[in-house]
């Protein structure tokens, strides 16, 4: 098993965001997180990722503890809706940036470049570049140190038609695990064999994301 959850809950101060969830991913498998804005999605993959501690329960990515251990957090590729790049450097800069800091050979940086379109714009200062070069080279920058598990929360929020296609394709030539949170129920049924849908902080459905659409509006009705 790759992540695993038992009975995890979040509180933030008296408000509980999670009341004992509990799930398990396997190696490589593809999974969906859905659900309406303040269901906890985002709270369950940052405790997933070991940025956020839960108040109680258990977390293990590989048998580790991803709160605790730097070994498991480097497993971890994550992209979100905000793209976290240094504007005042260039594309190359960005990426050489974080191979040094995930000690990854520097060879991937060109490699991500050309697999990503922007190998040409290299040189250029990422605050010239538009939103969807932005998020490509965010997601090229979580691939610099060939992560085993990728995490995308809410990563296609901003992005063409265009774009969305080529971040499918990513994802679908990408041999690891997929977490990924959206509220765009055709891409999580695209991309992911598996959905999880979350309400007011518990799991109310796990299993199949075919006919998610469907699915989403009975269960949550
Ligand atoms: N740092 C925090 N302090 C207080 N409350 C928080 C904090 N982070 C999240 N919450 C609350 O926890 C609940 C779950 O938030 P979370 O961001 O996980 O939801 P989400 O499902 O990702 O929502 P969205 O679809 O809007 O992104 C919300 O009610 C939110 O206000």
């Amino acid at each position: 098993m790759d992540v695993v959850l038992r009975n995890v809950v979040k509180k933030f101060g008296k408000f509980v965001a999670l009341h004992g969830i509990s799930f398990e991913i396997r190696k490589g498998e593809k999974v969906a997180l859905l659900g309406p804005n303040g269901a906890g999605k985002t709270t369950t993959v940052r405790i997933i990722s070991g940025i956020t501690k839960p108040t109680s329960g258990e977390v293990r990515v590989a048998g580790k503890d991803p709160f605790r251990d730097y070994e498991v957090k480097k497993m971890f590729g994550v992209v979100s809706h905000h793209t976290f790049l240094y504007e005042e450097l260039t594309a190359y800069e960005n990426l050489e940036f974080y191979a040094k800091l995930y000690e990854a050979d520097e060879g991937r940086i060109a490699e991500l470049l050309k697999e990503f379109g922007l190998y040409e714009r290299r040189h250029e200062l990422v605050r010239n570049f538009s939103r969807g070069m932005k998020q490509r080279l965010a997601i090229a920058r979580a691939l610099i140190h060939s992560p085993k598990i990728l995490i995308l929360d809410e990563a296609t929020t901003g992005l063409d038609v265009f774009g969305k296609k080529e971040l499918f394709t990513i994802l679908e030539n990408f041999d690891g695990t997929i977490l990924l949170t959206t509220h765009d129920l055709e891409e999580a049924e695209k991309t992911c064999e598996r959905a999880l849908i979350m309400s007011s902080g518990r799991i109310v459905f796990d299993g199949s994301s075919e006919d998610i659409g469907s699915i989403y509006k009975e269960v949550l009705s």
